[in-house]
C-alpha cells in the first residue's frame, strides 16, 4: 500500500478571525419557532440491548431534578441545541444550574489513520474544531457570564464525566448523539457506564434531519436502483417531519463563577499539534488556512442568510461553477455543528425551498443518506460497498499520488482544486469530483488514498459524506457516477478565473489554453512566461493517461468477471442488502446501478435471475446487457443534483 502523507499537528494559537454577532441569533430567533423540548423524534427501533440503550438516550426522557451537565462535541452552537435547551429547562425548573463541558479524547473517537475503519478527526478538522471552540466559549461567556465558560478536559470520556459530575453535583448529563461507528460505540459504552454509576444520561438528536435507523427503503414500490437518493428520500418522507428548530436560549441558569479547572484551558488540550522545524520554530499551516474562515456560529448563520437571499435562486444554474459563486459554503459549519440542519431546512423552506431550487432542497437529504450508508456499511471508509471490488487492481504510484496531493499534476484545474484544498480546507463539489475522478479513473490510484487526503485536509471532513463520495468516485459505492469527468473541462471555469487564482503560473496564457497549457503555441507560452517542466509541471503521465483510464476500466471488468455471483444477467452489480435497511428486502441480493461500459462483458454469463424487488431488474435481458431494462436509469442520481425525474443513466459528461 502507498503510504499516505499527512499534515502533522501541534499547538496553534487560537484562530484570530472570530467575530461575535449575537444580534444575528436574536434576529433569527423569532423565525425559528417555538421551543419544544419534546419535539425531537425517536427513531430507535428497540430490539437489541444496544438499541435499547440508544432508545433510552432519547431527549424525550424527563431530566432528573438538580444540576445539569451539557457535554459538547459536534454541536458547537447555541441555536437549535436540544441538549442545551433541555438541560436549561431542567435546571431552571429545579432551581439548579448547568455547566458545559468539552472533552478531548481522540483515541476514543476512531482508529488511527493506518488501520482504521472509523477515522477520528485530524488535520484541518482539528484546526476548525479548536477555532470554533474558542469562539463558542467566548460567545457563552459574553452572553451568559463567566459561569457559562466551557470546562475543558482531556479524556477518557467516562472518567472525566464522572469526576466532573461529582465536582458539580450533577444529576443529569445531556449530549447530542454522534453517528460515526467508533463514536457511536464510545457513546453507548459511556452512556451505559454513567447510568450504572447513578447519573441520569439523556441523548438528543441534533446532527441530522433523520436518524439513520429510521429510514427503510421500500423496494416493493420503487422501480429504480437501490441505494440512490430518491428511494431514500421517499423513505424519509414517511418518517416524522424534522422537528421545528429551537431558538437560542436568551438566558442560561449557570453559576456566577467559572469552575476551578485546575489550570487546564483550551490550548492545553493540544487539539492541534503543529509540526516543528529542526530549529524549533513552528510550521503554522493552520493559521493561513483559517484566515479564509470565520469559525463562529454567527458567521454560519450570516453565511446561510446571505446564501438564501442571494445565492439560492441561482443554485440550479450556477452551482457547478468552480469559484463557488452560488453555493452555500456551509459544509464545515454543518460538520461541526455551528449550523443546525433543522434550522437550515426551515430557513430554506421559508425562502421557497423546493420551488426555488429542488437540488438545494435535497442537499440535506444527501447528507442524511451518507449517514444512512455509514450506518449500514460501518466499514465503508475502508471496504467497498460492492464487496467484490475489494479484489480490484490499483496502481501503486507514490510519485503520482504526491503530485496530486500537492497540486503539481500539470493539469491546471486539478492543481487549482488541490491547492485550494490545501490552503483553505475546502473545494466546490464539482472540483472535488474532477480531482477525485482524476485520481481514481486516470491515475488508477485507490480511492482510499483520496479519501484519506480529504479527511486530513478538508475543514468539512465528514466520515459519512467523504466515504460515500470516494466510494462512488472509485466505482465501489452505490452510485457509479455515470458521467465522464474530464480534467481539462473548462465548463465550470470558462473565464479561467478559478485556475488563474490558484495556478498563477498559467495566468498570462490566453483563456483557450489555460486548462490545456500543453496545447499553447511556443510563442504564447513564452509570452506568458511559461516553460513547461520548469515554471509549471508537464502533464503527469503525459503519454498514457487515456491508456491508464482504459486499464482502470479493464480492472473493474476483471474483478466483476472474477465474481460472477455478484452480477445479474443484465450485467448489473449485486450487493447484499443490510439488515434493517429496507421494508422487506433485508438480506437479499439486490442490483445496484452499474455503468453501461462495465455491463458489456456480462452478456452471456450464466447467473440465474435473482429477486431484486419489483421492477428492480429481475436478471432479465440476456444478451447485450446494454439496453434499458425495467427500472434501469430511473431515479439514479449522483449527488450532483439529479433527482426523481432526472434520469441520467446515459449521461456522458459531468452535469455541471
Ligand atoms: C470526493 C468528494 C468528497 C467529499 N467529501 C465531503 C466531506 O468530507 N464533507 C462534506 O461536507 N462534503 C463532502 N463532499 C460533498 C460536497 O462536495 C460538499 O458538501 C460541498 O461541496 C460543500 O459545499 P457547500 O456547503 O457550498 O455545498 P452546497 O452545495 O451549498 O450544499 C449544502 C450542504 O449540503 C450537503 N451536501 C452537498 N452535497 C452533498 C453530497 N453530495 N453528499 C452529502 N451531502 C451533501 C453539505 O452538507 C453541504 O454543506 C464531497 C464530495 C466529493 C466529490
Amino acid at each position: 500500500m502507498l503510504k499516505p502523507l499527512h499534515r502533522s499537528f501541534a499547538i496553534v494559537p487560537a484562530a484570530k478571525s472570530v467575530v461575535f454577532c449575537f444580534a444575528r441569533l436574536q434576529t433569527f430567533a423569532p423565525a425559528i419557532g417555538k421551543s419544544s423540548f419534546g419535539g425531537f423524534h425517536r427513531c430507535m427501533m428497540s430490539a437489541s440491548p444496544a438499541k435499547k440503550a440508544r432508545a433510552s438516550m432519547d431527549g424525550k426522557d424527563a431530566a432528573a431534578a438538580g444540576n445539569q451537565l451539557v457535554w459538547l462535541r459536534q454541536d458547537l452552537r447555541l441555536h437549535d441545541h436540544p441538549a442545551l435547551c433541555a438541560a436549561a429547562a431542567a435546571a431552571k425548573s429545579s432551581n439548579s444550574n448547568l455547566r458545559l463541558v468539552f472533552i478531548f479524547s481522540p483515541e476514543e473517537d476512531g482508529d488511527d489513520l493506518k488501520q482504521g475503519t472509523s477515522w477520528r478527526p485530524v488535520g484541518a478538522s482539528l484546526a476548525w474544531l479548536q477555532a470554533s471552540l474558542t469562539s463558542l466559549d467566548l460567545d457563552l461567556q459574553r452572553k451568559f457570564g463567566p459561569g457559562a465558560a466551557i470546562i475543558f478536559r482531556k479524556g477518557p470520556y467516562l472518567e472525566s464525566l464522572q469526576d466532573l459530575a461529582a465536582q458539580c453535583d450533577a444529576k443529569c448529563l445531556h449530549y447530542s448523539r454522534r453517528y460515526e461507528p467508533a463514536m457511536r460505540s464510545t457513546d453507548e459504552r459511556v452512556h451505559a457506564a454513567l447510568e450504572e454509576s447513578g447519573l441520569q444520561v439523556v441523548g438528543h438528536q441534533g446532527h441530522l434531519l433523520h436518524e439513520p435507523e429510521g429510514a427503510k427503503i421500500d423496494m416493493n414500490h420503487w422501480k429504480g436502483h437501490f441505494g440512490t437518493l430518491m428511494p431514500f428520500l421517499i423513505a424519509c418522507e414517511r418518517l416524522e417531519k424534522p422537528a421545528r428548530p429551537l431558538p437560542a436560549p436568551t438566558s442560561l441558569p449557570v453559576p456566577a463563577e467559572a469552575i476551578d479547572q485546575g489550570g487546564l484551558n483550551l490550548e492545553e488540550l493540544e487539539i492541534l499539534k503543529l509540526p516543528r522545524r529542526i530549529d524549533g520554530s513552528v510550521v503554522d499551516w493552520a493559521g493561513p488556512m483559517l484566515e479564509s474562515w470565520d469559525c463562529s456560529e454567527s458567521a454560519a448563520l450570516d453565511l446561510l442568510e446571505n446564501f438564501v437571499t442571494t445565492g439560492l435562486q441561482n443554485y440550479e444554474s450556477q452551482r457547478g461553477k468552480a469559484d463557488a459563486r452560488s453555493v452555500s459554503k456551509v459544509s464545515p459549519y454543518l460538520r461541526w455543528g455551528q449550523l443546525s440542519p433543522r434550522y437550515m431546512h426551515q430557513r430554506v423552506a421559508q425562502a421557497g425551498g423546493k420551488q426555488v431550487s429542488k437540488t438545494f432542497w435535497r442537499r440535506l437529504t444527501w447528507r442524511d443518506l451518507s449517514y444512512w450508508q455509514l450506518h449500514h456499511w460501518p466499514t465503508m471508509v475502508r471496504d467497498p460497498i460492492r464487496s467484490h471490488y475489494a479484489d480490484q487492481k490499483w496502481r501503486e504510484d507514490e510519485q503520482a499520488l504526491r503530485a496530486w496531493q500537492k497540486g503539481q499534476t500539470g493539469f491546471p484545474l486539478v492543481d487549482a482544486g488541490m491547492r485550494q484544498l490545501y490552503q483553505t480546507g475546502w473545494m466546490q463539489q464539482n472540483v472535488r469530483m474532477v480531482v477525485a475522478a482524476f485520481l481514481t479513473e486516470y491515475l488508477s490510484i485507490h480511492w482510499i488514498h483520496g479519501c484519506r487526503w480529504f479527511h486530513d485536509t478538508l475543514v468539512d471532513a465528514d466520515l459519512a459524506i467523504n466515504s460515500m463520495m470516494w466510494q462512488n468516485a472509485g466505482k465501489a459505492g452505490l452510485d457509479q457516477w455515470n458521467f465522464t469527468v474530464l480534467p481539462t473541462s473548462s465548463s465550470q471555469d470558462s473565464g479561467g478565473q478559478y485556475v488563474s487564482q490558484w495556478v498563477p503560473e498559467v495566468r498570462q496564457l490566453p483563456k483557450k489554453y489555460m486548462h490545456k497549457p500543453w496545447e499553447a503555441p511556443a510563442e504564447d507560452l513564452q509570452a506568458a512566461g511559461i516553460t513547461l517542466g520548469q515554471t509549471y509541471p508537464h502533464r503527469i503521465e503525459i503519454e498514457k493517461l487515456e491508456v491508464l483510464r482504459h486499464q482502470n476500466e479493464e480492472w473493474i471488468r476483471g474483478v466483476r468477471q472474477a465474481h460472477p455471483e455478484w452480477s445479474d444477467r443484465g450485467g448489473y452489480d449485486l450487493i447484499l442488502v443490510p439488515q434493517g435497511s429496507t421494508v422487506s428486502h433485508d438480506g437479499q441480493k439486490m442490483r445496484v446501478f452499474t455503468k453501461p461500459i462495465f455491463r458489456d462483458w456480462n452478456s452471456d454469463h450464466p447467473v440465474k435471475p435473482i429477486s431484486t424487488g419489483r421492477g428492480g431488474g429481475r436478471g432479465r435481458r440476456r444478451g447485450r446487457g446494454r439496453g434499458r431494462g425495467r427500472g434501469q436509469g430511473r431515479g439514479h442520481s449522483s449527488g450532483s443534483g439529479r433527482g426523481r425525474s432526472g434520469s441520467h443513466s446515459h449521461q456522458t459528461t459531468l452535469p455541471f
